[in-house]
């Protein structure tokens, strides 16, 4: 079928110095592949099929063992990541990651166990993808721990282990030139939703390479499952430009690129290809930048953020959550959500997670204080920065122009017997915050001597939000902050922890700040006496109603501001006309629903057959030459 359409692409993408017959001769050839098991000089084998089809045929698949040249003749590039395996490797690999569980075991065996359940859920998903959604749908608090964070997390740091069916596609700095051709060999049509990482920031787990695709497969699990997208058109993004993870460049079984990072113009020469490739493909897709390391997160959204439709969440995302949880947090005060300029919020960490949520604080203060230059400035006071280096002062030498603007002025700091690089245990104890936020990828940062700290805090229901991820670095466990500030703390943190029991009936919340949630503008959702108990975020369990919320009123926001283009059957007039109730019901009935579709079946056209048919003839041929 796709012989026809692949022909001039890969024609084109042969030496175009070579002459057109040599070059058709090539083409012809290279449809025919060996199988695993054939060896040197046996009889070749012609095959039907071409790209993702041949992975998915367990008679032809040869995995990450398909030579580069036979990537290109069979429109398999970027369709395996890019390190190519002997036999002899896959094999050693694939026992590796059969003697895993018992190396496991000592690591605790709730990982084993969150590990054994994601490989049966991921063999779902190789299988049938309707029915994991549809797994996924009705079991989302159980299974969404497991499909991302925290096991996620260890899936990422495994994956050379783990890796059985290619899902995504990876983009490396070895495919310069050819990433324009490359994104053909995906096999859906439309593409809606990329979430593309490069490695560099794996939740808190730092530089784990090609192996982060992991993060980008389970974020578009939630799309799908939360946010009603049609898995057919997602597409989970790795671009591998190295690794400066020494373990990884000196693993036999690793399957990315061994060499360091790929920096400044060669760097960003490769992100813009890959750019330029999608959106030629796809011009309407979204692009999810996700955990980029922050030297580069920053730059690529400004870099991009005006030419394509796209976004980093590490930044964005979290902004959004944060607000909605620190404005849930003013409520659970007792006090109306105009109070939010009033307070004091100290955070610890400083990269793209702990910036974009305070840029995004600051502007919220801001706009509730006349949205002007004075708002805007004034409200910087509110905030005390806390990196690896301390609390963060212009006294410091080559401040992040990205942090520049929370960075405290000396005589300020003084003024609160602060100095510059005083340890967080100190600015707790001086500042008395009423919210203490972690974005800083430290377990355990949070310490006793901290959280005692926090008991002298001038609000009557301090906040502790100890986002990093995933479980082994939150700042600190929902048991330790409520035992050590007290119960009537407000507590989330970003992977999921039991809520705490504190006797006499009494429930510690446990809410789940995570950018996986979004909810801008929700903070209104949560119900009174939800917040007055310390529930600032709804639960998973209601994801899908919220996220269908959610999107009415991107909605009724875009139709007002004119920036509507309408979908489908809908033009932007129309929707115009919509009540509220009308637009959720609209959002609903656009919702990907995990049914089983009726199938026919596709009868080749007498033309199609003959071209197919001369095609095949000429290959045989070929294979007499
Ligand atoms: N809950 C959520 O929705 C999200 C959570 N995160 C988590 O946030 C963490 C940080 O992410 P990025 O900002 O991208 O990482 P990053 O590596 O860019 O930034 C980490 C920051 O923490 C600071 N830091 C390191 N040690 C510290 C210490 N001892 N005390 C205070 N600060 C310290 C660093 O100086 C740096 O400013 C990760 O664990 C990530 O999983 C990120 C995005 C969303
Ligand atoms: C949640 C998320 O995006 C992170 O931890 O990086
Ligand atoms: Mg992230």
């Amino acid at each position: 079928m796709a012989f026809s359409s692949s022909l001039p692409r890969l024609l084109r993408r042969t030496s175009s110095s070579l002459p057109l017959r040599w070059r058709l001769r090539m083409f012809l050839a290279g449809k025919r592949s060996r199988p695993f098991t054939t060896c040197e000089g046996s009889r070749p084998t012609i095959l039907h099929k071409r790209s993702i089809d041949i992975l998915h045929d367990p008679w032809f698949n040869k995995g990450t063992a398909f030579s580069i040249t036979e990537r290109d003749r069979l429109d398999l590039r970027g369709l395996l990541p890019p390190n190519v395996m002997t036999p002899r490797q896959q094999i050693n690999r694939f026992m590796v990651d059969l003697k895993r569980l018992e190396l496991n075991a000592s690591d605790g065996p709730s990982d084993t166990i969150a590990l054994a359940k994601w490989r049966i859920l991921n063999r779902l998903h190789d299988r049938n993808e309707t029915m994991y959604y549809k797994v996924l749908i009705e079991n989302i608090k159980e299974y969404a721990p497991i499909v991302y964070t925290p096991t996620v997390g260890r899936v990422c740091q495994n994956y050379s282990g783990l890796f059985r069916r290619p899902r995504g596609m990876y983009f490396s700095a070895a495919d310069h030139g050819e990433m324009m051709s490359m994104v053909y060999n995906w096999p859906a049509e439309q593409v809606d939703m990329i979430v593309v990482t490069d490695g560099s920031r794996i939740l808190g787990l730092g530089d784990l390479g090609v192996q982060g695709i992991g993060i980008a497969i389970g974020k578009l699990d939630l799309y799908v499952a939360a946010a009603g997208i049609n898995p057919q058109r997602v597409l989970p993004v790795m671009i591998d430009v190295g690794t400066n993870n020494e373990n990884l460049l000196q693993d036999p079984l690793y399957l990315g690129l061994q060499e360091h990072r790929l920096d400044g113009e060669k760097y960003l020469s490769v992100i813009d290809e890959f750019m330029e490739a999608v959106f030629t493909r796809w011009p309407n897709v979204i692009v999810q930048f996700e955990d980029f390391q922050s030297k580069w997160a920053f730059k690529l959204l400004q870099r991009y953020r005006s030419t394509y439709r796209m976004f980093n969440d590490d930044v964005q995302g979290t902004a959004g959550v944060a607000i909605a949880g620190l404005l849930g947090a003013v409520r659970a005060q007792g006090k109306p959500m105009i109070d939010f300029p009033k307070q004091k919020i100290v955070v610890a960490g400083a990269g793209s997670a702990g910036i974009g949520v305070l840029n995004a604080a600051r502007k919220t203060m801001a706009r509730m204080l006349g949205n002007n230059e004075f708002a805007f400035e004034g409200a910087r006071s509110q905030f005390w920065v806390v990196d690896a280096m301390g609390l963060l002062t212009e006294g410091r030498m080559n401040i992040d122009p990205e942090a520049l603007p929370f960075a405290r002025k000396l005589k300020e700091s003084e003024r609160h017997g602060l100095h510059e690089g005083a340890s967080l245990a100190e600015v707790v104890t001086k500042v008395k915050p009423d919210v203490l936020l972690g974005l800083s990828a430290v377990g355990g940062l949070f310490s006793k001597e901290v959280l005692e700290a926090l008991k002298d805090s001038s609000s009557t229901r301090p906040a502790i939000f100890a986002m990093s991820n995933p479980t082994q670095n939150a700042e600190c466990t929902p048991e330790e902050a409520f035992s050590t500030v007290g119960d009537h703390i407000v507590f989330a943190s970003g992977s999921p922890f039991h809520d705490v029991d504190l006797g006499n009936g009494k429930i510690g919340h446990c809410n789940q700040g995570n950018n996986m949630y979004l909810f801008p503008g929700l903070a209104s959702y949560m119900k009174e006496e939800e917040v007055l108990n310390g529930i600032i975020y709804p639960s998973i369990s209601s994801i899908r109603d919220i996220t269908k919320e959610v999107a009415a009123a991107v909605v009724r926001e875009a139709v007002a501001e004119d920036l509507a283009e309408g979908y489908r059957d809908m033009d932007p007039q129309e929707l115009k006309k919509l009540t509220p109730e009308e637009t959720v019901a609209y959002v609903k009935k656009n919702m990907w629903e995990p049914h089983y579709p009726t199938l026919y079946k596709c009868y080749t056209s007498s033309m199609g057959q003959q071209i197919c048919g001369f095609i095949l003839s000429l290959r045989v041929a070929a294979s007499h030459l």
